[in-house]
C-alpha cells in the first residue's frame, strides 16, 4: 500500500511536534511550537543580515516589518535577533547557537537565501525549535555559469592577462592558454548545478565523464555524459570540475594521494565548497606541475586570510565565493527563501524546510526504534550500491499484523528516505522534505504493506528495504530477483539487522557493520576477531547466516570504530573469504 504525506495536517492543529532522537541531536529535546503570528501579536519582524534581492524584500514587507542589516558582529546580531521572528542570510553569517540561545524562543524561522547550510547550525536550531528554510534551486545555474567562466578564464588566463595588461604591459607569450575543445572534462557530482555544467561543456566540445555513484544513468546518457568511476574520473581528466556537497565522504577528497592519481597539468575548478579540496596539497601539487592550474571559488575558510598562498598563486584564479551572484539568480532565491519563510511564520508548510519533523507524540513514541532500524536500513542499502545505474527504485515493506489502517508508515518511510539520500548529498531530509526531494533526485519509493497472523501488539514484524536496477559491491546483497534487499526488525528494542540478500543473519544497528562473505568452514570467526583485535577495534557482536552446512555463509560483525584500510585488507586477504564490505550505519 503506497502512502503519501499529507503534510498540511501534520502541521495544523495544535501545531505540537517533536524531534525524534535519530534524527535530531538529543541534547535537549523539547516539543517544538510553531506559530502564526508575533509574540507582540503584531506583524512580525525579519531581520536580513545579507544583500538580498529586492523582490525577496519587497514580498517580506507585505508581510512583516523587515530589518535589513548587514555586517553585524555577532554581539549585534545576538542582541537584535531577541527581538526577531525570523532571520535570512546567505553563506557570509554563521548562525550558531549563540545566536539560538540569544534569541530567547522568539525566533521561529531562519532563511538561507542559497543552497548550503553549512553556515547555519542545524542541531542548534531544533533543539531550540527553530525551523530552517533554504532556496536549494534558485542558484543552480548561476552556479554553473560561473564554473564554466572560470573554467574558460583559466584555460586561457584571462585574469592573469587583464592583471598585466593594466599593469602597463604588453605580454603575449606569457599567457598562450590551452584550448578545451576535444578534451575530457570531469565533473565530480552530477547533480543540479553539476548536471548543468556537463550540458553547458558538451556545448563547447569537451568530452564530458562523470563520477556519482547515485546519480541516475539516464539523466548522464541524455545529455552525452558518461558515467564512470571516480579513479577514471580523475586519472582520464584534462579538467576536473568538482560540484558536490561538503560531507564527511567528500572533505578533503582532493588531497595528496588523489592529486598523485592525476594527469600532469591537470586543471581544477571549484565552485562547491573549499573543504572538498585539501587546500595545502593542492599547494603542493600545484608547485609539482601535477595541477597546472586551478580556479576556485570557493574557500576552507572564507574570506581567506590576507596573504593565502593560493589566492595569491600565479596559476590559481580566484573569486570571492560568486558563484550564486547574478541579478537573476539573487532575485530568484530572495523570492524563494521570502515564500519560504512567510509560508513557515503563517504556520504552512515548506517544502524546503531543512530540519523540523512533525509527528505526534504517541505516534512516535511507540514508532521511535522502528524509526531508527528504518533509516538504518536504508543507510546500509545505499552504501551496498556501486555502479553508475543510480538509486532510481526502491521498494519498502512493512510486515505487520496491525490492520492497515492502524498503522501509520510516513515516518518511517520518510526515514528510509533520510537513510538513502543523506549520505549523499547535502540535503537534509525530514518528514517535510523526504517526498519533495526523493521526487526532485528521480527515486521513486513504493510501499508495501504485508499483512500478518498474530498479535498486533508489536506495530511491525520487519522491515525490507529493496533496491532495484542496481549493481551491488557485495554480491552478497542481491535477492533472487536481483534487487539489492537488507531486512530488519526491532528485538527487545533494538534495531536488528536479519537478513541481507538471501543471508539471514543477526547483528543490532549500532557502530559499524563488516560484511563477509565465505565459504563456510570453522574457524573463520577466530581469524576475523583475532585482526580486528590486534588493530583493537572493540567487536560488539558475530552472526554467521549460511544457505547451507559447508556452503557458503555471510558473516555480519559490529564494530565500535572504523578499522584501518590496512586491517580491512587483511581480513579480504583471508583465503576464504570470497568478497567483504564495511558499512557504517
Ligand atoms: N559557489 C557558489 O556560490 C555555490 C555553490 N554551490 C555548491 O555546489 C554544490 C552542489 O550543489 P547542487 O548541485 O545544488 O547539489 P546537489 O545535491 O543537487 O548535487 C550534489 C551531487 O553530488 C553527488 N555526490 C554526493 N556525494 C558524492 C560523492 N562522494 N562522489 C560523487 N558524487 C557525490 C550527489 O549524488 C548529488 O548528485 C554544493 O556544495 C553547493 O553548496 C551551490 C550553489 C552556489
Ligand atoms: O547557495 C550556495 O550554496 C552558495 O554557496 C551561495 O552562497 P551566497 O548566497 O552567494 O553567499
Amino acid at each position: 500500500m503506497a502512502t503519501s504525506l499529507n503534510l498540511s495536517s501534520i502541521f495544523s492543529s495544535s501545531r505540537l511536534v517533536t524531534t525524534p532522537s535519530s534524527v535530531f541531536p538529543t541534547r535537549q529535546r523539547r516539543r517544538i511550537i510553531l506559530v502564526t503570528s508575533s509574540s507582540s501579536g503584531g506583524k512580525p519582524t525579519i531581520l536580513v543580515t545579507e544583500k538580498l534581492g529586492q523582490a525577496g524584500i519587497d514580498l517580506l514587507k507585505k508581510y512583516a516589518n523587515v530589518d535589513c542589516s548587514n555586517d553585524l558582529s555577532l554581539e549585534e546580531l545576538c542582541t537584535k535577533i531577541s527581538l526577531c521572528d525570523a532571520l535570512i542570510v546567505r553563506s557570509g553569517t554563521k548562525v550558531g547557537r549563540d545566536v539560538f540561545e540569544s534569541s530567547r524562543g522568539r525566533l521561529k524561522v531562519v532563511g538561507r537565501a542559497g543552497v548550503g547550510i553549512d553556515n547555519v547550525d542545524l542541531a542548534a536550531a531544533t533543539e531550540y525549535g527553530c525551523l530552517v528554510v533554504n532556496a536549494p534551486t534558485a542558484n543552480t545555474v548561476a552556479a554553473a555559469e560561473h564554473g564554466i567562466a572560470l573554467l574558460t578564464a583559466m584555460a586561457r588566463n584571462i585574469a592573469q592577462a587583464d592583471a598585466s595588461i593594466k599593469a602597463g604591459k604588453w605580454t603575449r607569450n606569457k599567457y598562450v592558454g590551452v584550448s578545451l575543445v576535444g578534451k575530457t572534462l570531469a565533473v565530480l557530482g552530477f547533480g543540479k548545478v553539476g548536471s548543468e555544467v556537463a550540458r553547458r561543456a558538451r556545448g563547447l566540445g569537451m568530452h564530458v565523464i562523470t563520477h556519482d555513484p547515485y546519480a541516475p544513468a539516464d539523466r548522464a546518457r541524455a545529455i552525452g555524459v558518461e558515467l564512470v568511476s571516480f579513479e577514471v574520473a580523475i586519472s582520464t581528466a584534462d579538467f576536473i570540475s568538482l560540484h558536490l556537497p561538503l560531507t564527511a565522504a567528500t572533505s578533503k577528497m582532493m588531497n595528496d594521494v588523489t592529486f598523485s592519481m592525476m594527469k600532469k597539468g591537470v586543471r581544477i575548478v571549484n565552485v562547491a565548497r573549499g573543504g572538498v579540496i585539501d587546500e595545502e596539497a593542492l599547494l603542493r601539487a600545484l608547485d609539482l606541475g601535477i595541477v597546472a592550474q586551478a580556479a576556485l571559488d570557493v574557500f576552507t575558510v572564507e574570506p581567506p586570510v590576507k596573504d593565502n598562498k593560493l589566492v595569491l598563486h600565479e596559476s590559481v584564479t580566484a573569486t570571492p565565493h560568486l558563484g550564486a551572484s547574478t541579478m537573476e539568480a539573487q532575485e530568484g532565491v530572495a523570492i524563494e527563501v521570502a515564500e519560504a519563510v512567510i509560508g513557515a511564520l503563517r504556520g504552512e508548510l515548506a517544502a524546503t524546510a531543512v530540519n523540523a519533523p512533525m509527528v505526534p507524540l504517541e505516534v512516535l513514541r511507540e514508532l521511535k526504534p522502528y524509526v531508527v532500524l528504518a533509516e538504518k536500513l536504508g543507510r546500509l542499502a545505499v552504501q551496498l550500491v556501486t555502479g553508475g545505474s543510480g538509486v532510481n527504485a526502491v521498494k519498502v515493506t512493512y510486515a505487520s499484523s496491525r490492520a492497515p489502517d492502524d498503522l501509520d508508515t510516513r515516518l518511517l518511510r520518510a526515514m528510509v528516505i533520510k537513510g538513502l539520500i543523506e549520505p549523499i548529498s547535502s540535503v537534509f531530509i525530514n518528514l517535510v522534505n523526504s517526498d519533495y526531494i526523493a521526487k526532485q533526485r528521480g527515486v521513486k519509493i513504493s510501499e508495501e504493506r504485508m499483512v500478518l497472523d498474530g498479535s498486533p501488539e508489536n506495530p511491525i514484524e520487519y522491515i525490507t528495504v529493496r533496491i532495484a536496477n542496481v549493481e551491488s559491491r557485495f554480491a552478497s546483497a542481491l535477492s533472487e530477483s536481483g534487487e539489492i534487499k537488507v531486512e530488519g526488525r526491532v528485538k527487545q528494542g533494538v534495531p536488528s539487522l536479519t537478513k541481507v540478500g538471501l543471508f539471514g543473519v543477526d547483528v543490532s544497528l549500532e557502530g559499524s557493520v563488516i560484511l563477509c562473505r565465505q565459504v563456510d568452514q570453522p574457524g573463520m570467526i577466530g581469524k576475523v576477531a583475532s585482526i580486528l583485535g590486534d588493530e583493537n577495534v572493540n567487536v560488539s557482536f558475530m552472526s554467521v547466516g549460511r544457505i547451507a552446512p559447508g556452503k557458503q555463509a555471510v558473516m555480519a560483525i559490529g564494530v565500535d570504530e572504523q578499522p584501518s584500510k590496512e586491517t580491512l585488507k587483511k581480513i579480504g586477504d583471508i583465503p576464504a573469504i570470497e568478497e567483504f564490505v564495511f558499512l557504517k550505519l
